[in-house]
């Protein structure tokens, strides 16, 4: 078992080089590197676009049971007390996938020196954060030769203390779908209004009536998002926009419900062109299928932390989205959350989580794993 120094020294040195989804080239070159310092006798290692995909062979083998780390940062600018922040500008690993990759080669250290009963898979996912490398993983022979019989992964959670475990059986995370409007009219001098079809009048009204979709067409008894999280258009404050963009994300608790709240989206959306005489194009981005926990796993896993000296609460659901739901849809498994314990929330520019959770959660990865192969 790798020292919680020598798991943080690599969560640090991973946290100064963030990249984004697709780009994680000096991340996989970090791993790879790491990787190559094992004993090789019984891991393979296989790269699969910007990650990478590790197979420990087992020594009588029954079947295979994969970990799944997502690799990529987000586009954030780093406000943490850290002295080894991010040194690459305007990104951050502010979602914890440093400590989703640290764990990954702690257990995978342990299990390359003690060879483990059945094969092991690490699967080192690139851009979780989007466009999603999960569904084209899936896709690829790459995986296919090495498919996991079950399959689990872990996120941090900032809000629980660090020893504490949070997962449910059935839905632990949402549906997700980018959202991205784009509304063109025609602009003008801004003395002239009666001139022109001014884009920030139409996005501004567009931005509220979206919200008239979770108060006045969703079942109240069931439950959706619908967040802009950014608006850009214009150019100058004395120019009437020709253009304007909004960027969001819908979240829902089925795929019946994502294909009901896009089409009030279009139909409100084709409502601002008819109203401002304008042309918008609706672009969905990228889609995350729930994550849906398989119950008869969840039951054993809680059947196995009761041995476990970590403590494991029952989690509500949560309207995040991760694209390991994917996984989930084809492969048995579940995904948990482990404490971390920060005043700030995933994808907060300040979010620093307790280091301590690295060793928690490589202990408890390897307890699990040789509880389920043996
Ligand atoms: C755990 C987490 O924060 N996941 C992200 C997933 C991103 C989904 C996609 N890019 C979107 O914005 O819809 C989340 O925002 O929940």
């Amino acid at each position: 078992m790798m020292s919680l120094n020598e798991l943080i020294q690599i969560r640090r040195s991973l946290h100064r080089i963030p990249e984004l989804g697709f780009q994680e080239v000096k991340t996989q070159q970090f791993l790879y590197q790491y990787l190559q310092s094992l004993p090789q006798d019984n891991i393979e290692v296989v790269e699969w676009k910007t990650g990478l995909l590790v197979k420990v062979n087992g020594a009588a083998p029954t079947k295979t049971i994969g970990y799944r780390t997502d690799i990529d940062g987000l586009p954030i600018e780093e406000e943490t007390s850290y002295d080894f922040k991010s040194e690459h500008p305007g990104m951050m690993h502010a979602c914890g996938h440093d400590f989703h990759m640290t764990i990954a080669l702690g257990a995978l250290t342990h299990f390359a020196h003690n060879r483990p009963k059945d094969n092991l898979l690490f699967i080192f996912q690139p851009a979780e954060e989007g466009p999603g490398g999960a569904l084209p993983i899936l896709e690829s022979d790459a995986f296919n030769k090495v498919r996991p019989d079950m399959i689990f992964a872990l996120h941090i959670a900032p809000d629980l203390p660090v020893g504490t475990i949070g997962t449910k059986e059935g839905l632990l995370f949402a549906n997700t779908s980018e959202l991205f409007i784009d509304l063109e009219g025609l602009g003008g001098h801004a003395a002239y209004p009666h001139k022109a079809n001014d884009m920030v009048v139409a996005g501004s009204h567009l931005v509220t009536q979206l919200q008239t979709i979770v108060a006045r067409n969703i079942n109240p008894l069931d439950s959706a998002v619908v967040t802009i999280g950014k608006i850009t258009g214009g150019t100058k404050q004395n120019i009437i926009a020709e253009k304007a963009r909004l960027e969001g994300t819908i979240r829902t608790l089925s795929p019946e419900a994502m294909k009901d709240v896009q089409s009030r989206i279009e139909a409100i959306v084709s409502g601002i062109e008819t109203s401002f005489d304008c042309k918008a194009e609706i672009d969905y981005g990228a889609n995350y299928y729930q994550v849906d926990n398989d119950p008869a796993l969840i039951k054993d896993f809680k059947k196995f932390m009761e041995t476990s000296k970590y403590h494991l609460i029952q989690s509500d659901m949560a309207m995040t989205g991760e694209d390991f739901g994917y996984f989930l849809r084809e492969i048995p498994g579940f995904m948990f959350w482990l404490g971390v314990e920060t005043d700030f929330g995933l994808h907060h520019s300040k979010i620093e989580p307790k280091e301590e959770a690295l060793e928690v959660a490589v202990n408890l990865i390897i307890e699990y794993l040789s509880y389920q192969t043996n």
